[in-house]
């Protein structure tokens, strides 16, 4: 038995075999039974030694043994992988940075080195001057719009990848993390009735609530030097969401400092900007609680709000009426995942987008200047215009787009993996089977194919004055495509044309002294979602000249 496993041969063989077993299949989420088996055999083989090999003596030299016959075992199955992985895999053919085939601490590298990975992925897609990169030993970047039916259609064959069940089994999995289709499907079908239009009118008044609460707080504000706008947007879009979600004020506007629960979410996203490139590391840390500690506490707070929620019968309807089933006598673990899904995807998102809004609207001041006859025309008796009077205005849609289009709340894309059989695109290029695909949106919504003068903020673009600056919308995907898209996109862009609307016309926006807008550009984090570098904007009153606004 000794010389067995003493034996370098065979170490090397069932390395290289392993190598096989684990090419096979998907073993992301099984990493900490790898990890175990691993230990297992190395206290199996330490034992075995130390009680059945005459030639060693003690415990020290079983360790020896097993120390050097592991090391002879990986050093094979770590050799193999990476020759296979940059010389054999079936995306070799894709151009890319020659360490992005070895591992996926190459993606890790670039995520972390700025947490800004959306600029990474541009810079990459530039300096290979190729549509489709390769990003990881099975992943690739792509970033033509003729990939976009394919990926993303509702007709496509991807599916989810395997970033998506990374929690599964602490939280059962939101609607949103589900990989399989017909579940998605069902749960989904709660979603969709929840934001019907039936529904979205009834969310309606507490959008104007809210966001005249916003105006007001605003307009108390008004006469500091700078207002941190990008925290005021941060607080209107977690009340607006305890409201409609959960029948619940977060009285956020009113307290109008950085609640602890906004810090958390922020904190519990950013191991999703690294763990979302290493799916194993994921498993292997959420099963430990090593480095996820603000993600855990952040579960447990959103699933104390929905408990909070069933046990009331609010007086308006809200999302969780639709999701929560009142014959259960508990709350399913689904639903508490459903309950984070809502927390992160419905505030973070449109406050990001309405801060980069905001920071547009202070490099432009022409385009306030434009919208404002178009907002002051409207109802100019009121001091407040509510959704139904700003829901069809083109220019103000058009920079609601703009703003979405140069800076997507989920820039980096979403991660989707091909068919068994794989894609052929247009160009008749091949993507092989079981590939994970990331369609960056920064990246594509800036191409100047798609959108000429990519980098001009022009929302007349999106009205009839300028329709030849989109030349393929397929491009512009900030809420996603298909059957995964965003749920919410017309309740944000409910808020989005509320809060652009009056606050363009009860204020003069600017920089404030001595602000830049450096803060979004360099300090903004991409958690998956977007972590916006604070704004200070200074907030001119128009309406003190004008009665009937104040
Ligand atoms: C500017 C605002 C928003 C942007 C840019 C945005 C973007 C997205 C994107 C890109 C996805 C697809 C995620 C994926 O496939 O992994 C998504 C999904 C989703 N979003 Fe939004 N979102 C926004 C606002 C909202 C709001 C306000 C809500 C709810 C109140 C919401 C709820 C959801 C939900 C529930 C999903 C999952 C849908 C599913 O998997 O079927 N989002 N969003």
């Amino acid at each position: 038995m000794g010389d067995l496993i003493r034996s370098k041969p065979l170490a090397a063989a069932l390395g290289v075999a392993s190598h096989f077993i684990l090419g096979k299949g998907e073993w992301d989420h099984s990493s900490h039974l790898v990890a175990l088996t691993w230990a297992g055999a190395f206290a199996a083989i330490t034992t075995v030694e130390y009680l059945a090999d005459p030639q060693v003596q003690s415990i020290f030299e079983a360790l020896l043994v097993t120390v050097m016959a592991s090391a002879v075992y990986f050093a094979a199955l770590i050799s193999v992988l990476l020759v296979y992985r940059a010389f054999f895999h079936r995306l070799r053919k894709f151009p890319g940075p020659f360490s992005a085939r070895l591992s996926k601490f190459y993606g890790v590298s670039l995520a972390v080195r700025n947490f800004q990975l959306y600029n990474e992925i541009e810079r990459l897609h530039k300096e290979y001057k190729a549509d489709i990169i390769r990003t990881g030993p099975r992943e690739l970047s792509v970033v033509t719009a003729d990939a976009v039916p394919l990926v993303h259609g509702p007709l496509s064959k991807c599916t989810k990848g395997p970033w998506y069940n990374a929690s599964k089994f602490l939280d059962g999995g939101s609607t949103h993390t589900t990989r399989d289709k017909k579940e998605h499907k069902e749960r989904r079908k709660d979603w969709d009735r929840a934001f019907s239009t039936k529904s979205l009118r009834e969310y309606e008044p507490r959008v104007n609530r809210h966001s005249q609460f916003l105006l007001e707080r605003l307009k108390e504000k008004a006469h500091q030097p700078s207002v941190r706008i990008s925290d005021w947007f941060n607080y209107f879009s977690f009340d607006i969401m305890g409201d409609v979600g959960f029948s619940r004020s977060f009285g956020m506007l009113e307290k109008g400092e950085e609640d602890d629960m906004i810090k958390l979410l922020h904190k519990s996203m950013e191991p999703a900007s690294i763990f979302g490139h290493l799916n194993w590391a994921v498993i292997l840390a959420l099963r430990s609680g090593l480095g996820v500690g603000d993600m855990l506490k952040h579960m447990a707070w959103t699933a104390e709000a929905l408990k909070e929620r069933k046990k009331i019968t609010p007086a308006e309807k809200d999302i969780f009426g639709f999701l929560l089933d009142p014959n259960d006598e508990g709350i399913p673990l689904r639903l508490n995942a459903d309950a984070r899904l809502l927390v992160v995807a419905g505030s973070d998102t449109t406050s990001a987008t309405l801060t980069w809004l905001c920071y547009e609207l202070c490099k432009h001041p022409e385009v306030q200047a434009k919208l404002r006859p178009l907002v002051d025309s409207i109802s100019p008796e009121k001091s407040f215009l509510d959704a139904e009077e700003v829901a069809n205005i083109p220019y103000l849609d058009g920079i609601i787009h703009e703003a979405l289009r140069l800076h997507p709340a989920v820039p980096s894309g979403v991660q989707r993996e091909t068919p068994a059989e794989g894609l052929t695109l247009p160009d008749q290029t091949y993507i092989p089977g079981n590939t994970i695909i990331w369609m960056p949106m920064h990246t594509m919504q800036r191409d100047e194919r798609y959108f000429p003068s990519p980098l001009s903020f022009m929302p007349e673009r999106w009205t009839d004055e300028k329709p030849e600056y989109i030349q393929d919308k397929r491009a512009f995907m900030p809420f996603s495509a298909g059957i995964y898209n965003c749920v919410g996109q017309k309740l944000s862009i409910m808020e989005m044309r509320v809060i652009v609307a009056n606050l363009t016309r009860s204020f003069d926006v600017k920089f404030a002294d001595g602000e830049t807008g450096a803060a979004c550009e360099k300090e903004t984090r991409d958690c998956f979602t977007l972590n916006v570098g604070k704004l200070d904007v200074k907030l001119t009153p128009r309406y003190e000249s004008k009665e009937h606004r104040a």
